[in-house]
């Protein structure tokens, strides 16, 4: 579990405060700069805090050693870098020695690969890939090691709709071994389908937090998002026709 005290980041994120248990796939949802990449930003300590501090195993996470961050929390930023002369393979072993863990690393690349369909790409360098095979790779880098507490922005960003269904399904997978999963996204009705929690943030603020049917609410997505939706829910999982509020642009 983390419990998030008035972490804020003037002026780009207004003081926010939440728990969050592990064992749960918490959506980062709101408009385009609202604040989700900062957060993200904040927690895996690529930016550092104006004010407040986070709970995560006792301590304030923010003062966190980079060895101890590095070892329990994997980020991945919206726009991953890797060097497009290294291969997919190359870029898996250097993500995990840079873990430092004592996981066997054949093994542990073998798993990663198996989990996002990578054997076809592993001789590949990053710069011949597409897109979404891209970040399908800085995906399996931030899989490396089985740490409990996973942060990736826009994680599904450029997958085509089989991965996209896929990743989602995996991430409420690695949810339910027990880790946090926090992912910013854009696509609310996987948001819905998919998560048991969601933040939503609307110019620095967070303005709702909870499961997804209380935060998206007609109030919630008329003021964060200018529009109103009509949900469709079935067995197969929930669906929706967005629509702009009339009196927008
Ligand atoms: N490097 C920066 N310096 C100053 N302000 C920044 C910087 N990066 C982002 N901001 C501002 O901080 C606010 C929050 O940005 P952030 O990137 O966190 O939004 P976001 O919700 O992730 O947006 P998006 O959906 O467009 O990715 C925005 O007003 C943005 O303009």
């Amino acid at each position: 579990m983390i419990t998030i005290e008035n972490l804020g980041l003037a002026p780009r994120l207004h003081p926010i405060s939440c728990q969050l248990n592990g064992s749960q796939l918490v959506g980062i949802i709101g408009p385009n700069g609202a604040g989700k990449s900062t957060l993200l930003s904040l927690l895996a300590g690529q930016l550092s805090a104006t004010q407040g501090r986070v709970a995560f195993g006792g301590d304030n996470w923010l003062e966190a050693s980079a060895l101890r961050r590095r070892q329990s929390l994997s980020f991945m930023p919206q726009q991953p870098h890797a060097d497009g002369a290294l291969t997919v393979a190359a870029v898996l072993q250097v993500g995990l020695v840079n873990l430092s863990l004592s996981t066997a690393v054949t093994a542990e690349i073998a798993r990663v690969t198996e989990l996002l369909a990578l054997q076809p790409l592993l001789q590949r360098t990053m710069a011949s890939l597409s897109g979404g095979e891209q970040r399908r790779v800085h995906l399996a880098r931030a899989l490396l090691g089985d740490l409990p507490w996973l942060v990736l922005d826009e994680p599904i960003a450029s997958l085509d709709i089989h991965y996209q269904l896929q990743m989602m399904e995996l991430l409420r997978a690695q949810a339910r071994t027990g880790k946090l999963v926090m992912v910013a996204l854009h696509d609310l009705s996987l948001a819905a389908r998919f998560c048991d929690t969601l933040l939503l943030l609307d110019q620095g603020v967070l303005r709702a937090v909870g499961e997804p049917a209380q935060v998206l609410s007609d109030e919630n997505l008329a003021a964060a998002f200018r529009i109103q939706a009509r949900w469709l829910c079935t067995e197969q999982g929930v669906g929706w026709l967005p629509q702009l509020l009339q009196d927008t642009d």
